[in-house]
């Protein structure tokens, strides 16, 4: 994907084929409110059932503060994939060496969590965010989900893996839902970050990118 046109063509493609705003941002991996505005550009109409959106939404016409991080050139390649996992490992690392967890954020949060359990010879667990459950209502009232599939949380220290952080939602209900568990974050990280954060509900974020806007708001 190039350019902001690209973006749109694919929103009107998603939202012809039946999915919901909330969909479409997970597809295009933009927040809510951008993919709010890209159907809205295509002149598409995105089916009604959506997610609530948050504060900041832009409106009918102005454009959002939001950038499309497309890391597929990454993704695609499990040699790539094992050379950033790599990077965000080393990231970690400094955290001491008595961490033997390591939990992916699904679902892209999944595979490079994989790869970088294995860089620090940790045990793997992944945990789906409420999000990927809701349908419609309140999305306060869901909670998320650990696989069982994969390894527990119960009074481990952990580190936490996703691709991108947007709004920081996902990252911080993760981090509240491994404490609800019993289990302790040390450190999440992140190949980009929009938010340019230093720390989220006191857990240290890295990321191998940090995005900033240097645009004025209008
Ligand atoms: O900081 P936030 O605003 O919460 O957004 C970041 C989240 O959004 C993306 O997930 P997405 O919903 O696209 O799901 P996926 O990982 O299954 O593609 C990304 O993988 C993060 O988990």
């Amino acid at each position: 994907m190039k350019n902001v046109d690209d973006l749109i063509e694919s929103a009107a493609e998603l939202a012809a084929r039946g999915l919901s705003k909330g969909e479409i941002a997970d597809e295009l991996n933009v927040s809510r409110e951008t993919a709010s505005w890209l159907v809205e550009r295509s002149g598409a109409t995105a089916q009604p059932t959506d997610m609530p959106t948050r504060e900041g939404a832009a409106t009918p016409g102005s454009s959002p503060q939001d950038i499309h991080v497309d890391w597929s050139a990454v993704g695609r390649d499990s040699k790539r994939m094992g050379a950033i996992a790599e990077a965000m490992a080393d990231m970690l690392a400094k955290h001491g060496e008595g961490v033997d967890l390591t939990i992916g954020i699904e679902k892209a949060g999944g595979p490079i969590a994989t790869l970088v359990a294995r860089e620090l010879e940790t045990d793997l667990g992944t945990y789906t965010p409420a999000k990927h459950q809701w349908e419609e209502g309140d999305i306060e009232e869901l909670g998320g989900t650990f696989s069982r599939n994969f390894a527990g949380i119960r009074d481990r220290e952990c580190y936490i893996v996703d691709d991108t952080i947007t709004s920081g939602t996902t990252m911080r209900e993760t981090i509240e839902a491994i404490r609800a568990e019993g289990g302790e974050p040390l450190a999440c990280v992140v190949l980009a970050d929009k938010q340019g954060l230093e720390e989220l509900e006191g857990v240290p974020v890295y990321s191998l990118l940090q995005v900033i806007s240097v645009g004025k708001e209008e």
